[in-house]
């Protein structure tokens, strides 16, 4: 199987989320199962200065608007799958990947738009033809169209699969404020007022569709969970499945992990002891093992569960308890830590950074990992949890759903605890309930932190059901 993933960051090279963690995991798992598998991605200023690509092919001209853009693909490489990158600077030579700090760049419509159709000049530009182009949320939800219309024969044979890692985000822009696009009079039908929905675009254009775990699959096709694409989810359903992501164990694993203090294993967790310690002295927490460490680590948005966790901090804080986030992102969510912090420096430590070292350090030195979304396709940081032995603290939504199960439910089964209201007064109870388990249940708390560690999400299985969703795509 030959496959395009088309994609806007990946691990290793740019992160700024969850979606990086795939676009690395996924290629590099169907690379070993003895498929080909290239990745095409935006050349970046922040590649270009930390992991800067040797010039391959021959220089491009891509026509649009009657206006000729002129790039060059740039060779890199992940694990053992090539990564060619598009480098065109006016686009992509900028500080961030899709804003400078909080706010996005105007014409990310445009830049994403140009990208979506560049990434297949490229694949030809290589003469890679592929039995699958594999497109990834809404910067490259155009693909599968620009395919649709490809008049070259290059992929007639071709098929395309667009995963939805996060259907909130939908790239809806302003038709008439994509230059790119003006000539392609077929869009109209397909506008919303003047608005283009990218994401709407990639599930009526592409010949399969995913969401990364089953049950976010299901919750798009209700009409509360679809972010408002009902009737495109309901149209697509037959096209339509879950495949849960995978954990990366080669990256996430305290048995070898190179970024925590001590490693261990589910037979010996004095390790972990030391971790939690660790991250007490980074957090400026008193150094306490006693002290059960709930800790936290995002982007700082509103889907992570921000509306209900910042109204019961002060509360929370009247229990014997420590709490530490991590993340970067709005900065009114930022400055509500802050003050929690201010107010209380021997309970709260906030750490306003993206660090790969601290997450972690985190992952391996809390006893719970809270993570209450409102909605979570499928969330990796709590299967990394599992893997540290860290019991998460989960909304039953998405994938939280599909890899938690609650002490309450099922006790000879439970990995964690979750609750199911999205309201300050069920998040409350619920790390309550964790934290009454931590201090009255020790030994059970020990069974269950050993049982979490047995838990597998590997993205061999994963890859295996994208290749059934590939052979399926192409009518096998
Ligand atoms: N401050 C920080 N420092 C260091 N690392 C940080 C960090 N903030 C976030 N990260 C890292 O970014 C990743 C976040 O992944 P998630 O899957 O939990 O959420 P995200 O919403 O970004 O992903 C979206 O895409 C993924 C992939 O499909 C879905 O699992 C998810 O539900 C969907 O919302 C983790 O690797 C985490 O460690």
């Amino acid at each position: 199987m030959k496959v395009l993933f088309v994609v806007s960051e990946v691990e290793d090279l740019v992160k700024t989320g969850g979606l990086a963690d795939v676009a690395k995991a996924l290629p590099i798992a169907l690379t070993d199962m003895g498929h080909e598998v290239c990745i095409v991605m935006p050349y970046y200023k922040l590649l270009a200065e930390q992991h800067p690509g040797e010039d391959c092919a021959e220089p491009q001209t891509l026509f649009a608007s009657r206006k000729p853009y002129d790039f060059t693909i740039k060779r890199l490489q992940v694990g053992n799958v090539p990564v060619y990158a598009l480098d065109y600077p006016a686009y992509f030579d900028r500080d961030g990947l899709y804003s400078d700090s909080y706010h996005a760049y105007p014409d990310n419509a445009e830049r994403f738009a140009f990208f979506a159709q560049g990434a297949l000049q490229i694949a030809k530009a290589l003469d890679f033809q592929p039995d699958i182009v594999h497109c990834n949320d809404w910067h490259t939800a155009l693909t599968p169209y620009f395919m649709s219309i490809d008049d070259t024969g290059f992929f007639d044979r071709s098929r395309s699969v667009f995963t939805i890692h996060n259907g909130a985000y939908q790239g809806t822009h302003r038709f008439s404020d994509i230059p790119f696009l003006q000539p392609h009079y077929l869009l109209h039908s397909q506008l919303d007022g003047d608005a283009l929905n990218f994401v709407r675009m990639g599930i009526r254009y592409a010949h399969k569709i995913n969401a990364v775990s089953p049950n976010y699959a299901q919750e798009l096709l209700s009409p509360l969970g679809s972010h408002h694409l009902y009737h495109e989810f309901q149209q697509r359903r037959s096209d339509l499945s879950g495949i849960l992501n995978g954990c990366d164990y080669t990256q996430w694993d305290p048995i070898n992990d190179p970024h925590i203090i001590q490693t261990y294993t589910a037979d010996d967790m004095s390790g972990k002891a030391k971790c939690k310690v660790d991250l007490q002295k980074e957090a400026q927490l008193p150094e306490d093992l006693s002290i059960p460490l709930v800790g936290m680590v995002c982007r700082l948005t509103e889907q992570k569960g921000f509306g209900y966790i910042l109204p019961m901090l002060e509360q929370l804080m009247q229990h014997n308890v420590q709490l530490v986030i991590i993340g970067t992102g709005d900065p009114q969510i930022s400055h509500t830590l802050r003050g929690v912090a201010e107010r209380h420096p021997d309970k709260f430590a906030f750490i306003e950074a993206f660090s790969v070292q601290k997450a972690h350090m985190l992952e391996a030195g809390s006893d719970f990992f809270l993570m209450p979304s409102l909605f979570e396709p499928c969330g990796l940081n709590q299967m990394y949890s599992l893997a540290f032995g860290t019991l998460p603290i989960v909304r039953g939504v998405g994938g939280l759903k599909d890899t938690v199960i609650d002490l309450a439910d099922d006790p000879q089964q439970a990995t964690g605890f979750v609750f199911e209201h999205p309201d300050s007064e069920a998040l409350l109870a619920c790390i309550q309930r964790a934290l009454l388990f931590f201090h009255e249940y020790p030994e059970q708390f020990i069974i269950t932190q050993n049982r979490a560690m047995q838990s597998r999400f590997t993205w061999q299985h994963a890859a295996e059901q994208y290749l059934a969703l590939y052979h399926g795509a192409l009518g096998g």
